[in-house]
């Protein structure tokens, strides 16, 4: 296959702790300069030494990196393939100074995020701009994919299995990472609000594959001071709603995470469980793609499709629902952050877009 002018996949991610001593630490990382309440640190402390004081985030992109070096090899895309994380190790910064030492000239990137929004897009362009800062390496970030039939596809599934022996009134709930209004409002360009309008767009489909006719979208992990306005509702308080309106049985989507990350197994799986159990409703929670071969082969084929942008050709962009494709490279108004002006790749005008 021709990769050119790729000589390397990135894949790009979170990072979380992978033992007690790691968790302080890396939230410190998340958190600096963003003006997190110190309960709600402790508070999230909390969550992950529940968990033995490791998240799942590491050890599902080490599965995703195998199966994508399997099909890749499988489909002759012969890249090597890196990664590293924004806030824990293996850190981006050790996983460009290799690629550099191994000669890579010139990778794309794939972000475990697959919406607008300052966190995850500019933020992690504002990363990957610090990660190359000094190395004479080009990266090139794929576009967003929420709207990638390897994306949808999958969690279609997921629900039309979570959906199987349920009760006729069962009521879909698409559940994504809240985020603070304003985030939304620049997510995509000013005004845009492309974060809820993409997940809108997602949960739309994957109620009409799967056959569900009541669903809602709701929100998880709300942080941040009280008095900020975040994306509502809470799925607890969701939860609480809907059993009032006289539903007993919820299917839970988490279209907002491509894995089971922490907000999964604890705000969904430990937390609004504990909620719905208390309300007596019966609960059941759909899988993520994870290492699915269709969100595997999705990476491959955005990675294919941008290879033959940069070489001039006329490329097919798969996508589905109402939304286009996603652009390559951002405006230079793409998720603005108020509170933050860095520089970053895969923007109009940047340097090593
Ligand atoms: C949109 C979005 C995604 C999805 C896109 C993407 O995937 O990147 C995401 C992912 C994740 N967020 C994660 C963890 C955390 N996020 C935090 C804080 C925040 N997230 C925010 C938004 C998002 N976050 C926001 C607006 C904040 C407030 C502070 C700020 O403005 O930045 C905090 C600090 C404590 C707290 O405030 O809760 C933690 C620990 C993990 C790791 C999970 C694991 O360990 O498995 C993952 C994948
Ligand atoms: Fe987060």
């Amino acid at each position: 296959m021709d990769v050119r002018p790729f000589d390397a996949l990135l894949l790009v991610s979170f990072g979380g702790p992978e033992k007690p001593d790691d968790v302080v630490p890396f939230l410190e990382n998340v958190t600096a300069g963003r003006g997190i309440p110190r309960e709600r640190l402790e508070e999230v402390g909390q969550h992950y030494f529940l968990f033995g004081g490791r998240s799942p985030i590491n050890g599902l992109n080490r599965e995703l990196l195998d199966a994508l070096r399997k099909d890749f090899a499988d489909h002759g895309v012969d890249v090597p393939i890196y990664w590293g994380n924004r806030n824990w190790d293996p850190y981006l910064r050790d996983a460009t100074e290799q690629m550099a030492a191994d000669g890579v000239q010139r990778a794309a990137c794939f972000v475990t995020s697959a919406y607008s929004s300052y966190s995850g897009c500019r933020q992690y362009r504002e990363n990957l701009y610090d990660a190359v800062s000094g190395l004479q390496i080009g990266l090139s970030r794929l576009r967003h994919y929420f709207n990638h039939p390897g994306f949808v596809g999958p969690f279609t599934e997921a629900t039309r299995a979570g959906l199987q022996g349920a009760p006729a009134d069962t009521h879909v709930v698409f559940v994504t990472h809240s985020i603070p209004s304003s985030m939304n409002e620049a997510s995509g360009g000013p005004g845009r609000q492309m974060y809820v309008r993409q997940h809108e767009s997602v949960a739309a489909q994957v109620a009409a594959g799967a056959g569900a006719d009541q669903w809602s979208l709701a929100y998880c992990s709300r942080s941040g001071s009280p008095h900020v306005p975040w994306l509502e509702p809470d799925i607890n308080d969701h939860l609480e709603a809907l059993k009032a309106s006289g539903v007993s049985s919820v299917v839970v989507v988490p279209i907002g995470f491509i894995s089971d990350h922490m907000e999964v197994i604890y705000d969904l799986d430990t937390e609004a469980k504990a909620t719905a159990e208390r309300l007596g409703l019966r609960y059941v929670r759909a899988a993520t793609p994870g290492a699915h071969p269709e969100f595997v082969a999705m990476v491959r084929d955005l990675f294919l499709e941008r290879a033959a942008v940069e070489r001039g050709e006329i490329v097919d962009r798969k996508s589905c629902g109402e939304l286009p494709p996603s652009h390559d490279v951002c405006p230079a108004d793409c998720c603005l952050n108020p509170r933050s002006s860095l520089p970053t790749i895969g923007g109009v005008g940047d340097m090593t877009a």
